[in-house]
């Protein structure tokens, strides 16, 4: 038997309940049920969000199962010419068509500290997700220090946070590199600290795939 609806109160729309909160604030239930328990959780200044948890393991981020996120870094050049970026820039020919467009159509400095996510396109070799994370404005000797990629990828990621909460077909799971560690030359616990120190409405797991 159905349970009859005992609830009188109408939805309140979410710009009048929430009118000022911080950008950790994701849900990734998609069940309209649950709405009304949301919002009222969303009211309260002193919830506590379930931080990201992180695994690490060796492996090929590109054995992902299909429909996973993978993660990595960019620069805002449109250059996946190095590094991991040069083997998802092999594996993905249709998802770097989009990834270049995408940075030609913007300037550098729009683009950094935001994420670009990119679905699984029609006729790829691989059935993954892709998100770009832009961390650096350009790439080589011209990179950003290592502070302002930690500063850019801070934001990135919440960027990447709240894009993934609006997403009505959501990836199956998150994959990463130990992005910045590369190329960027930022010390992989640095960033692995600040991924940690994120926090997501519902909770988020994230499996860090390195092949060393
Ligand atoms: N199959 C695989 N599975 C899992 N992990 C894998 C892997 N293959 C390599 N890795 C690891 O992936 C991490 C990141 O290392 P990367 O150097 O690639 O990236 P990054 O995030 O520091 O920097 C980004 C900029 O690097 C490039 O440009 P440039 O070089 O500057 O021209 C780009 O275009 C960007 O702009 C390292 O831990 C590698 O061990």
């Amino acid at each position: 038997m159905p349970k009859p609806k005992t609830s009188q109160k109408q939805p309140i729309k979410a710009s009048k309940f929430t009118p000022t909160k911080k950008k950790q604030i994701f849900q990734t239930s998609t069940d309209p049920e649950s709405e009304d328990e949301v919002e009222e959780a969303d009211s309260s200044e002193d919830e506590v969000l379930p931080k990201i948890t992180l695994t690490e393991r060796k492996g090929d981020l590109f054995a992902a199962p299909p429909n996973t996120l993978l993660v990595h870094a960019c620069n805002c050049v449109g250059s996946w010419n190095a590094g991991i970026a040069l083997a998802f820039q092999k594996n993905y020919p249709q998802a770097y068509a989009v990834y270049q467009a995408h940075c030609a159509s913007r300037t550098p400095n729009s683009l950094l500290s935001t994420c670009l996510i990119i679905p699984p396109q029609s006729g790829a070799q691989y059935r993954h997700w892709i998100a770009c994370l832009f961390t650096s404005r350009k790439y080589g000797r011209g990179k950003d220090s290592k502070e302002a990629i930690l500063d850019s990828t801070d934001s990135a990621l919440q960027d990447m946070l709240e894009q993934f909460e609006e997403l009505k077909k959501k990836p199956k799971g998150v994959w990463m590199c130990k992005i910045n560690s590369g190329s960027f030359k930022v010390p992989w616990m640095q960033t692995k600290k600040l991924i940690e120190a994120l926090t997501f409405k519902g909770g988020l797991h994230i499996e860090i795939v390195d092949p060393k």
